[in-house]
Protein backbone atom coordinates (compact mmCIF):
# COMPACT_ATOMS: atom_id res chain seq x y z
CA UNK A 1 0.00 0.00 0.00
CA UNK A 2 1.16 3.25 -1.02
CA UNK A 3 2.59 5.52 1.80
CA UNK A 4 -0.32 7.70 4.18
CA UNK A 5 0.74 11.48 3.95
CA UNK A 6 -2.58 12.69 5.54
CA UNK A 7 -4.60 11.24 7.68
CA UNK A 8 -7.68 12.38 9.85
CA UNK A 9 -9.72 10.66 12.93
CA UNK A 10 -13.32 11.66 13.88
CA UNK A 11 -12.30 15.56 13.06
CA UNK A 12 -15.19 17.67 14.01
CA UNK A 13 -15.39 21.48 14.10
CA UNK A 14 -17.67 23.41 15.69
CA UNK A 15 -17.81 27.09 15.27
CA UNK A 16 -19.63 28.98 18.45
CA UNK A 17 -21.03 32.58 17.79
CA UNK A 18 -23.05 33.87 20.76
CA UNK A 19 -25.64 31.18 21.86
CA UNK A 20 -25.37 29.41 18.12
CA UNK A 21 -23.24 26.57 17.30
CA UNK A 22 -22.65 25.44 13.44
CA UNK A 23 -21.07 21.97 13.25
CA UNK A 24 -18.80 22.29 10.41
CA UNK A 25 -17.42 19.07 10.55
CA UNK A 26 -18.67 16.20 11.86
CA UNK A 27 -16.10 13.17 12.39
CA UNK A 28 -14.23 13.07 8.70
CA UNK A 29 -12.04 9.94 8.72
CA UNK A 30 -9.57 10.58 5.82
CA UNK A 31 -6.53 9.31 4.51
CA UNK A 32 -4.18 10.45 1.85
CA UNK A 33 -1.48 8.62 -0.07
CA UNK A 34 1.89 10.36 -1.03
CA UNK A 35 0.94 11.85 -4.49
CA UNK A 36 -2.35 11.69 -5.06
CA UNK A 37 -4.79 14.01 -6.54
CA UNK A 38 -7.78 14.33 -4.87
CA UNK A 39 -11.16 16.13 -5.63
CA UNK A 40 -13.50 17.53 -3.55
CA UNK A 41 -16.80 18.06 -4.16
CA UNK A 42 -20.19 18.86 -2.02
CA UNK A 43 -22.61 21.60 -1.27
CA UNK A 44 -22.21 25.50 -0.31
CA UNK A 45 -21.47 25.00 3.33
CA UNK A 46 -20.79 21.07 3.57
CA UNK A 47 -17.62 21.61 5.14
CA UNK A 48 -14.98 21.34 2.53
CA UNK A 49 -13.13 24.70 3.12
CA UNK A 50 -12.97 24.18 7.02
CA UNK A 51 -11.93 20.53 6.16
CA UNK A 52 -8.99 22.02 3.84
CA UNK A 53 -8.13 24.81 6.53
CA UNK A 54 -7.34 22.61 9.21
CA UNK A 55 -5.19 19.89 7.28
CA UNK A 56 -3.52 23.12 5.95
CA UNK A 57 -2.88 24.54 8.95
CA UNK A 58 -5.20 27.56 9.16
CA UNK A 59 -7.74 26.64 11.37
CA UNK A 60 -8.13 24.38 14.25
CA UNK A 61 -10.45 21.49 14.83
CA UNK A 62 -12.64 21.23 18.11
CA UNK A 63 -11.88 17.25 18.73
CA UNK A 64 -10.36 14.14 16.30
CA UNK A 65 -7.72 14.28 14.91
CA UNK A 66 -5.39 15.49 11.62
CA UNK A 67 -1.39 13.60 11.10
CA UNK A 68 0.70 14.99 8.40
CA UNK A 69 2.92 12.58 8.28
CA UNK A 70 4.02 11.85 11.92
CA UNK A 71 2.95 15.50 13.10
CA UNK A 72 -0.33 15.56 14.85
CA UNK A 73 -1.59 19.12 13.97
CA UNK A 74 -4.51 19.11 16.40
CA UNK A 75 -2.07 19.68 18.97
CA UNK A 76 0.30 22.71 17.58
CA UNK A 77 0.27 26.01 18.83
CA UNK A 78 -0.29 28.99 16.52
CA UNK A 79 3.29 29.27 16.28
CA UNK A 80 4.18 25.11 15.19
CA UNK A 81 1.25 25.88 12.69
CA UNK A 82 2.93 28.65 11.07
CA UNK A 83 5.76 26.91 10.53
CA UNK A 84 3.70 23.53 9.19
CA UNK A 85 2.23 25.74 6.52
CA UNK A 86 5.61 27.19 5.79
CA UNK A 87 7.50 23.99 5.38
CA UNK A 88 5.22 22.03 3.78
CA UNK A 89 1.75 23.51 2.04
CA UNK A 90 1.30 25.48 -1.07
CA UNK A 91 -1.94 27.09 -1.18
CA UNK A 92 -4.29 27.89 -4.03
CA UNK A 93 -7.52 30.46 -3.40
CA UNK A 94 -9.66 31.38 -6.16
CA UNK A 95 -8.63 35.08 -5.68
CA UNK A 96 -4.56 34.81 -6.71
CA UNK A 97 -3.88 37.36 -3.73
CA UNK A 98 -0.97 39.02 -5.80
CA UNK A 99 0.88 41.70 -4.78
CA UNK A 100 0.07 44.28 -7.92
CA UNK A 101 3.54 46.26 -8.19
CA UNK A 102 5.60 43.19 -8.59
CA UNK A 103 6.12 41.16 -11.58
CA UNK A 104 4.82 37.27 -11.75
CA UNK A 105 8.50 36.53 -11.66
CA UNK A 106 8.95 38.92 -8.48
CA UNK A 107 5.54 37.36 -6.43
CA UNK A 108 6.83 34.48 -7.03
CA UNK A 109 10.70 35.42 -5.30
CA UNK A 110 8.49 36.25 -2.45
CA UNK A 111 8.02 32.91 -1.18
CA UNK A 112 11.22 31.52 -2.83
CA UNK A 113 13.41 33.72 -0.56
CA UNK A 114 12.03 32.44 2.56
CA UNK A 115 11.97 28.62 1.80
CA UNK A 116 14.00 25.92 2.92
CA UNK A 117 13.92 24.06 -0.57
CA UNK A 118 12.64 26.14 -3.52
CA UNK A 119 13.06 26.16 -6.82
CA UNK A 120 14.04 28.92 -8.59
CA UNK A 121 10.74 31.46 -9.94
CA UNK A 122 12.05 30.87 -13.37
CA UNK A 123 11.69 26.91 -12.72
CA UNK A 124 8.37 27.20 -11.00
CA UNK A 125 6.82 29.58 -13.76
CA UNK A 126 8.51 27.18 -16.84
CA UNK A 127 5.85 24.65 -14.71
CA UNK A 128 2.92 26.65 -15.13
CA UNK A 129 3.36 27.56 -19.01
CA UNK A 130 4.29 31.08 -17.92
CA UNK A 131 8.17 31.67 -19.07
CA UNK A 132 7.11 34.21 -21.63
CA UNK A 133 4.95 36.72 -18.79
CA UNK A 134 7.53 36.20 -16.30
CA UNK A 135 8.35 40.07 -16.59
CA UNK A 136 4.67 41.57 -16.52
CA UNK A 137 2.48 42.72 -13.50
CA UNK A 138 -0.64 41.05 -12.49
CA UNK A 139 -2.41 43.89 -14.47
CA UNK A 140 -1.23 42.93 -17.47
CA UNK A 141 -1.97 39.20 -17.06
CA UNK A 142 -5.16 37.64 -17.45
CA UNK A 143 -7.37 35.93 -14.78
CA UNK A 144 -5.92 32.38 -15.82
CA UNK A 145 -2.62 33.84 -16.45
CA UNK A 146 -2.59 35.34 -12.89
CA UNK A 147 -4.04 31.81 -11.01
CA UNK A 148 -0.87 30.22 -12.95
CA UNK A 149 1.34 32.43 -11.35
CA UNK A 150 -0.04 32.08 -7.63
CA UNK A 151 0.30 28.14 -8.40
CA UNK A 152 3.93 29.02 -9.12
CA UNK A 153 4.26 30.95 -5.92
CA UNK A 154 2.71 28.15 -4.35
CA UNK A 155 4.95 25.51 -5.36
CA UNK A 156 7.96 27.30 -5.57
CA UNK A 157 8.75 26.02 -2.14
CA UNK A 158 8.65 22.95 -3.29
CA UNK A 159 5.97 22.01 -0.95
CA UNK A 160 4.70 18.32 0.19
CA UNK A 161 1.37 18.96 -0.13
CA UNK A 162 -0.83 21.77 -2.64
CA UNK A 163 -4.08 22.39 -1.30
CA UNK A 164 -6.43 24.36 -3.44
CA UNK A 165 -9.86 25.81 -2.80
CA UNK A 166 -11.80 26.74 -6.03
CA UNK A 167 -9.14 27.21 -8.17
CA UNK A 168 -10.85 27.90 -11.19
CA UNK A 169 -14.28 29.29 -9.70
CA UNK A 170 -13.44 32.66 -11.20
CA UNK A 171 -12.86 31.47 -14.49
CA UNK A 172 -14.29 30.44 -17.95
CA UNK A 173 -13.60 26.63 -19.07
CA UNK A 174 -10.90 27.49 -21.28
CA UNK A 175 -8.70 29.51 -18.93
CA UNK A 176 -10.04 27.09 -15.84
CA UNK A 177 -8.57 24.18 -17.91
CA UNK A 178 -5.09 25.69 -18.50
CA UNK A 179 -4.98 26.30 -15.13
CA UNK A 180 -6.12 22.19 -14.09
CA UNK A 181 -3.43 21.55 -16.35
CA UNK A 182 -1.03 23.36 -14.63
CA UNK A 183 -1.96 21.88 -11.63
CA UNK A 184 -1.51 18.47 -12.82
CA UNK A 185 1.71 19.05 -14.04
CA UNK A 186 2.72 20.15 -10.75
CA UNK A 187 1.28 17.20 -9.00
CA UNK A 188 2.85 14.75 -11.83
CA UNK A 189 6.52 16.71 -11.64
CA UNK A 190 6.87 17.70 -8.29
CA UNK A 191 4.67 14.60 -6.97
CA UNK A 192 3.14 17.16 -4.42
CA UNK A 193 0.03 15.40 -2.95
CA UNK A 194 -2.69 18.12 -4.23
CA UNK A 195 -6.24 18.21 -2.80
CA UNK A 196 -9.22 20.56 -4.92
CA UNK A 197 -12.25 21.94 -3.57
CA UNK A 198 -14.39 22.67 -6.44
CA UNK A 199 -18.33 23.27 -7.82
CA UNK A 200 -17.68 22.15 -11.09
CA UNK A 201 -18.48 18.26 -10.84
CA UNK A 202 -16.51 17.63 -14.38
CA UNK A 203 -13.54 18.36 -12.85
CA UNK A 204 -13.96 14.94 -10.73
CA UNK A 205 -12.46 13.16 -14.13
CA UNK A 206 -8.56 13.94 -13.95
CA UNK A 207 -8.39 13.12 -10.03
CA UNK A 208 -6.92 9.74 -8.48
CA UNK A 209 -9.59 9.79 -6.03
CA UNK A 210 -12.92 12.26 -5.80
CA UNK A 211 -14.62 12.55 -1.99
CA UNK A 212 -18.29 13.84 -1.65
CA UNK A 213 -18.70 16.11 1.42
CA UNK A 214 -22.53 16.73 2.50
CA UNK A 215 -23.71 18.01 6.31
CA UNK A 216 -19.83 17.94 7.53
CA UNK A 217 -19.12 14.61 6.32
CA UNK A 218 -17.31 12.28 3.84
CA UNK A 219 -20.56 10.87 2.15
CA UNK A 220 -19.19 9.44 -0.81
CA UNK A 221 -15.77 8.30 -2.09
CA UNK A 222 -14.95 6.85 -5.88
CA UNK A 223 -11.52 6.07 -6.77
CA UNK A 224 -10.74 6.26 -10.71
CA UNK A 225 -9.57 3.75 -12.57
CA UNK A 226 -8.08 5.56 -15.01
CA UNK A 227 -8.16 9.83 -15.05
CA UNK A 228 -8.36 12.00 -17.93
CA UNK A 229 -6.18 15.24 -18.54
CA UNK A 230 -7.50 18.46 -17.99
CA UNK A 231 -7.74 18.90 -21.91
CA UNK A 232 -10.40 16.03 -22.22
CA UNK A 233 -12.74 17.67 -19.74
CA UNK A 234 -15.40 20.16 -20.66
CA UNK A 235 -17.85 22.48 -18.55
N1 LIG B 1 -15.61 31.35 10.75
C1 LIG B 1 -16.82 30.78 10.79
N2 LIG B 1 -17.69 31.09 11.76
C2 LIG B 1 -18.91 30.51 11.85
N3 LIG B 1 -19.36 29.58 10.95
C3 LIG B 1 -18.53 29.25 9.96
C4 LIG B 1 -17.23 29.81 9.82
N4 LIG B 1 -16.64 29.27 8.72
C5 LIG B 1 -17.53 28.40 8.20
N5 LIG B 1 -18.67 28.38 8.94
C6 LIG B 1 -19.85 27.54 8.70
O1 LIG B 1 -19.43 26.19 8.67
C7 LIG B 1 -20.13 25.47 7.67
C8 LIG B 1 -19.14 24.84 6.70
O2 LIG B 1 -18.52 25.90 5.97
P1 LIG B 1 -17.43 25.64 4.83
O3 LIG B 1 -16.94 26.96 4.39
O4 LIG B 1 -16.44 24.66 5.33
O5 LIG B 1 -18.32 24.95 3.70
P2 LIG B 1 -17.97 24.69 2.16
O6 LIG B 1 -18.44 23.31 1.86
O7 LIG B 1 -16.53 24.99 1.91
O8 LIG B 1 -18.89 25.76 1.45
P3 LIG B 1 -18.67 26.58 0.07
O9 LIG B 1 -18.72 25.55 -1.01
O10 LIG B 1 -19.83 27.51 0.03
O11 LIG B 1 -17.34 27.26 0.17
C9 LIG B 1 -21.09 26.46 7.03
O12 LIG B 1 -22.37 26.32 7.63
C10 LIG B 1 -20.49 27.80 7.37
O13 LIG B 1 -21.48 28.81 7.44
Amino acid sequence: MSETIFHTKGLTKVYRSGAQEVHALRGVDFRAARGEFIVILGPSGSGKSTFLNIVGGLDTATAGEAWFEDHQLTTLDERGLTQYRRDHVGFVFQFYNLVPSLTARENVALVTEIARHPMSPDDALALVGLTDRRDHFPAQLSGGEQQRVAIARAIAKNPEVLLCDEPTGALDSATGIKVLEALAEVNRRVGATTLVITHNAAIREIADRVLRFADGRIVEETVNATKKSPAEVSW
